[in-house]
């Protein structure tokens, strides 16, 4: 028999059982719905990362849909689990989806929602904020001052690097790359390495300096990976975590890097050879790090944690109020989405209907990212 598990309990005669592993910020996604005839269970566990276990005693012998969490492993065991349980729906609360097995999920008939758009801009802040702590070695100088080192102001003390006219590489410039890139554009940037960028911005914002005698931004587009690597004073990496991207910044890519270039991470740990990195910190103290995701998260690899020269923070980038909120929605809307049988929406890069408070969301599932293998209508909206 199953384990217990702890949840708690929304509308408990609706007609659809959803259930959420995690609880999540705001109401917003809970009232939608609760007001299509949806109980809510949330399961208040008190422990981070759910097991497979855990998740199948969640899902029960009934169930319509999950809202699930980058953390689980959704394979073939857990939509096998969700299929015979009656569901057809389950969204990640996240717009990443390393974490799904899209072809299990396919086999079971299973649709499966992210949350795109609403955290570009959040995650794109904190890969921007992770550059300038990192180049002006923020961290390193708060530890100072607490710990009660500071004894008056010095030539060398904390002496970093200006990123003003600094060439700033994006690797994987898709939403969030590119607004990070946009971000960057604005001051630091001389020269600015993407694959897709709107260019039209760099050119306005280039007449912009010129009528104010200053130098334009320039922007190319990097002919290899090899380019940004070799050219570039800060590269922020923003792909996807595929076969493709598996430790793309490996001990060959990160000796190819300037000896005082600074790398920051907001895509997903794996994209980075954590061991590699630390041997390369250790080697060169000038080279500097901003992480925000890990390996083996939540672990960090031996020897980053003492590593001077790297910022590191809890995979915490889409972490502002608006946007956690808005991913519930567009997570719990997914799976409502589903359950009623809605068209999906067109374009998951437009999802900002799906936030305004103030009217009823479009009746669309807002990103199902295999509603072509499972042949979903698209709406017209
Ligand atoms: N740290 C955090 O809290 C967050 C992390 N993320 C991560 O950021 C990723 C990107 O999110 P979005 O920008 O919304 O996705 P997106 O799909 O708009 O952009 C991904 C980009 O990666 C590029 N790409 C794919 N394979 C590549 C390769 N082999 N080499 C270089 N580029 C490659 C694609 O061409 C695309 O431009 C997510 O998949 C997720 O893993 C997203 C949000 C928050
Ligand atoms: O959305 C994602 O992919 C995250 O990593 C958390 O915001």
């Amino acid at each position: 028999m199953a384990k217990p598990i702890a949840i708690e309990v929304y509308n408990p005669n609706g007609k659809y059982r959803v259930v959420s592993t995690k609880s999540m910020p705001g109401t917003r996604w809970i009232n939608l719905l609760i007001e299509q005839d949806c109980r809510v269970e949330i399961c208040t566990q008190k422990k981070t990362i759910l097991s497979v276990e855990d998740i199948i005693a969640l899902i029960g012998d009934k169930c319509d849909g999950v809202i699930g969490q980058l953390t689980e492993d959704w394979g073939e065991t857990l939509f096998a689990a969700l299929s015979r349980a009656g569901g057809k729906a389950f969204s990640n609360m996240a717009v990443g989806y390393n974490n799904v097995d899209v072809n299990a999920a396919n086999k079971h008939g299973v649709a499966v929602g992210n949350t795109p758009g609403v955290l570009t801009e959040t995650t794109a802040e904190l890969a921007a904020s992770l550059s300038l702590a990192a180049a002006r070695r923020i961290v390193e100088s708060d530890q100072f001052m607490r710990a009660g080192l500071y004894d008056g102001w010095l030539p060398h003390l904390f002496v970093g690097n200006l990123l003003k006219g600094q060439t700033v590489g994006v690797i994987g410039a898709g939403r969030i790359g590119s607004a990070y890139a946009r971000m960057m554009i604005i001051y630091f940037s001389q020269f600015l390495f993407v694959v897709i960028i709107a260019c039209f911005v760099i050119a306005a914002y280039g007449e912009f300096l010129k009528a104010n005698g200053e130098q334009p931004v320039t922007w190319k587009r990097a002919a290899s990976m090899d380019e940004v690597l070799r050219e570039a004073d800060l590269i922020s990496l923003h792909p996807i975590l595929d076969k493709t991207t598996y430790h793309l910044i490996n001990k060959e890519s990160l000796a190819t890097m300037k000896k005082e270039a600074i790398l920051i991470n907001c895509s997903r740990g794996p994209v980075v050879d954590e061991v590699a990195l630390v041997e390369h910190l250790k080697q060169n103290p000038m080279f500097r790090v901003g992480l925000d995701v890990f390996e083996d998260e939540p672990y960090m690899k031996p020897g980053l944690a003492d590593m001077k020269n790297a910022v590191v923070v809890p995979h915490i980038a889409s972490a502002s109020k608006w946007t956690r909120e808005g991913m519930a929605t567009l997570a719990a809307l997914n799976v409502l989405g589903n359950i009623k049988g809605y068209p999906v929406w067109g374009d998951p890069n437009r999802v900002e209907p799906f936030f305004n408070e103030n009217a009823p969301p479009p009746a669309a599932s807002p990103s199902i990212v295999n509603a072509k293998a499972l042949g979903l209508p698209v709406s017209k909206l």
